[in-house]
């Protein structure tokens, strides 16, 4: 296969049910002139799981996602991702010309899109800001419109690419539990990019690691939730994935 395809055949005729693969890659091999990024790679993420994608700086994940995303295309491979799929950057990108609702509503052709909006702005805690201008916003509100932005589409999957990097650290700790509440609610399948392995072991259930090009590490996160920051094997898996990208906590 040379030409990669991003296609979604059963994926979108039905609903997708737990154990299914919502996304499926194989063979995927990305380079920007220079040596390959991505290598060969090959991905399954179950439906209605949340997975974790970490790796060094400059290891690929955000061009993964972005394919993933259907916004950078790679030559070589197959991608199955559902055609309902929505992104969240680590910047909110919001339209500065535009009120928090019409932010929202972008791309939404159907109904009373104010009224979709406004339900997505709800759930997120934002019906105050329904008519504010994105401009008016806190970095947390800001992050967190581009988060109903993202729900509004009804999406299977939830692409995030570090989405709580620029917070601080109480504004990320909320936007981390609105996130697994969203995913559990909504049924999401949620692919998230992070550097954080805390955050890591708060959401996910499984890590995945990027390394040379492929996927170097996959390990099954096992902990009840709520997650402890305290518990034994938090603390295990922890260090396993600090060893994995191969940082010394004695040395940071
Ligand atoms: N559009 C592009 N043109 C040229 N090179 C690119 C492009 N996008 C990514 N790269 C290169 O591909 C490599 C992987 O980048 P990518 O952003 O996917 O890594 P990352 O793991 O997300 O990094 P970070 O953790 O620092 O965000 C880097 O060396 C980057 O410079």
């Amino acid at each position: 296969m040379t030409a990669i395809e991003t296609r979604a055949p059963i994926l979108d005729e039905a609903r997708l049910t737990r154990g299914e693969a919502a996304v499926s890659v194989r063979g995927l091999t990305r380079s920007f002139g220079g040596p390959a990024i991505l290598t060969d790679l090959d991905l399954e993420l179950e439906a209605g799981s949340f997975t974790v994608l970490l790796g060094r700086s400059g290891s690929g994940k955000s061009t993964l996602l972005r394919t993933l995303a259907g916004l950078d295309p790679a030559p070589a491979g197959t991608v199955s991702v559902p055609k309902e799929r929505a992104v969240v950057f680590q910047e909110p990108r919001l339209l500065p010309w535009k009120r928090v609702w019409r932010n929202v509503a972008l791309g939404l052709r159907q109904g009373d899109t104010r009224a979709q909006a406004s339900a997505a702005l709800a759930e997120l805690g934002l019906s105050h800001r329904l008519d504010a201008w994105p401009l008016t916003l806190s970095g947390g509100e800001a992050q967190r419109v581009a988060l109903a932005r993202a729900l509004v589409r009804r999406p299977k999957l939830m692409l995030l690419d570090e989405p709580f990097a620029a917070l601080d650290a109480l504004t990320r700790m909320r936007m981390q539990a609105l996130v697994a509440q969203l995913w559990q609610q909504h049924d999401l399948t949620v692919l998230l990019v992070t550097h954080d392995v805390d955050e890591a072991l708060l959401l996910g259930d499984r890590a995945v690691v990027l390394i040379d090009g492929q996927i170097g590490a996959d390990i099954p996160i096992n902990l009840d939730r709520p997650r402890r920051h305290g518990d034994p094997d938090f603390i295990r898996l922890r260090q396993q994935l600090l060893a994995t990208l191969g940082v010394d906590e004695t040395t940071g």
